[in-house]
């Protein structure tokens, strides 16, 4: 949650870490867009992450998915099935993740992926279909996919998987994006993606090690603006 809200106060959002039952509903209503994870995942907090996603719903508002290491255990894989049953406009996941959501082998290790998002290409563009909503896969090149177009996004650094939940604040920063792009979720999840692989790129080049990476990527995040972003984006559409 941490280094999740920090990445969006850094690209300029202004996020609220939510997840009782009493308020997830209520909150979402005041909220630009809602994103829910399931990456430490309590009993407790399933009524408000379903009450988030149906306020948001019914509100009009984007609401992103992160299927944090849904194929890890049976409880992990049904709370996935009914969040997805909610209609996200956007899900966000490691090759390992999208892979096996669509019913493919993966190999997956806990929340950490060990597949190339190139094999995860014909999951994603099937579950973007079969749900009517974004995919995006990320890894060593990230991809976007709506069914019918399909965007692949370069840059990064090796160092970004060594960083915990890297993952989870760039679902965050989607969702954050989104809520500016209405009716646009694709191109808020390629510009969100992009975002990330410029300042990862561009800390990487300062960074000595998975340690001094955190603070230099929030300082490349609060930095750049839309001009060198634009020129040093690296984005192939399909
Ligand atoms: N090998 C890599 N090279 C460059 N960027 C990477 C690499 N692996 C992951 N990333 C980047 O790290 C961020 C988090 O993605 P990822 O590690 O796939 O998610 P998760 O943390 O959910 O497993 C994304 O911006 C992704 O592009
Ligand atoms: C380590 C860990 N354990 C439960 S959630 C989490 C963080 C996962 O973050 P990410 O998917 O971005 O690596
Ligand atoms: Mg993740």
């Amino acid at each position: 949650m941490n280094i999740a809200a920090n990445v969006l106060l850094a690209a300029g959002a202004s996020p609220a870490m939510v997840s009782a039952e009493e308020e997830a509903a209520e909150f979402a209503r005041v909220a630009a867009a809602v994103t829910i994870n399931i990456g430490t995942l309590w009993a407790a907090d399933v009524p408000g992450m379903k009450g988030a996603a149906g306020a948001a719903k019914e509100t009009g508002k984007p609401w992103v998915l992160d299927p944090v290491a849904h194929y890890a255990t049976s409880f992990r894989r049904q709370v996935v099935g009914e969040l997805l049953e909610l209609q996200p406009t956007i899900v966000r996941g490691n090759a390992s993740e999208i892979m096996a959501l669509a019913g493919l082998e993966s190999r997956g290790q806990g929340v950490d992926s060990r597949d190339s998002s190139l094999a995860a290409e014909t999951a994603a563009v099937d579950l973007a279909r079969r749900f009517a909503c974004v995919f995006a896969v990320t890894g060593e090149i990230d991809l976007v996919t709506d069914g019918r177009r399909r965007v692949w996004i370069e840059g990064g650094s090796t160092l970004m998987p060594k960083v915990t939940a890297l993952g989870c604040a760039l679902t965050c920063l989607t969702g954050a994006f989104a809520a500016v792009a209405p009716g646009r979720p694709l191109e808020a999840t390629v510009a969100a993606m992009t975002l990330f692989a410029v300042c990862g790129e561009d800390a990487s080049h300062r960074a000595e090690g998975p340690g001094s990476f955190p603070p230099l990527f929030l300082d490349a995040l609060a930095a750049i603006g839309p001009q060198r972003l634009e020129s040093e984006a690296r984005i192939r559409a399909e």
